[in-house]
């Protein structure tokens, strides 16, 4: 059966409690933690970085002690300064907007080069032709489905098309190389889109507001869930 990921935004946390919402959110069924890392420059908006990260990393296991993935998400320009500072803080993935790095493929190399998985984001607006040209130094591919910056917008249905598209690129590559890359989607992503955002082709799920502003983590990530299984 598909492997699906639930990776609940921390920019819909409470940040007077971080780490007790890491811990929250891991024990009602998340499989990865996703960390919005934005400068107030190349987005609208800041929050944190490599130092919060790294003070997070004990936070993300299961109760079993299983490391749960952090998976970094950079809206910064420029990117390479940033990437040695979280590989540092135990970063498991790291994935920067393609037009916020001057040299792509050498991001991606440093990323890797540091032992942590590579992704690549793809804005609403922005198409994806720079993918076939990386796509061997490419772990996760990342459609954003609102414009980045801020949590609680709604889901763009255009981009419904463009994970049609990304999920083609990727198993077209996936057949000729044997290598998996993941097809992740975030913004404005809920239990009752879910399943369309599936069907789609993507195979892991970041959901910030629709986890973090609701009382019972679990209830929502079971649902989203049960979604996933119809
Ligand atoms: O990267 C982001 C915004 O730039 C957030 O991860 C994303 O918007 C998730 O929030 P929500 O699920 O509330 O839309």
């Amino acid at each position: 059966m598909q492997k699906f990921r639930i990776a609940p935004s921390l920019l819909s946390a409470d940040f007077a409690i971080l780490g007790q919402e890491v811990t929250d959110v891991i024990q009602a069924g998340a499989d990865w933690i996703h960390f919005d890392v934005m400068d107030n420059h190349y987005v609208p908006n800041l929050t944190f970085g490599p130092m919060v990260c790294e003070a997070l990393r004990p936070y993300a296991q299961t109760s079993q002690g299983n490391p749960v993935p952090i998976d970094v998400h950079l809206m910064v320009s420029p990117v390479d300064s940033l990437i040695q500072a979280f590989a540092r803080a135990r970063a498991d993935i790291i994935s920067f907007h393609p037009e916020a790095s001057l040299h792509v493929d050498r991001s991606l190399q440093l990323i890797r080069e540091s032992g942590c998985k590579a992704g690549l984001v793809f804005n609403p607006a922005v198409p994806l032709d720079v993918l076939q040209w990386v796509m061997d130094k490419v772990d996760l591919v990342l459609i954003m489905s609102v414009n980045p910056g801020f949590g609680g917008q709604a889901f763009i249905d255009a981009m419904l098309r463009k994970i049609e598209q990304a999920r083609k690129l990727i198993d077209q590559y996936a057949q000729a190389s044997g290598r998996h890359i993941d097809l992740e989607v975030d913004g404005g992503i809920k239990v009752e889109n879910i399943r369309q955002v599936a069907d789609a082709g993507a195979d892991a799920f970041v959901a910030g507001s629709a986890i973090f502003g609701q009382p019972d983590y679990a209830q929502v990530i079971a649902a989203m869930r049960a979604q996933l299984m119809i």
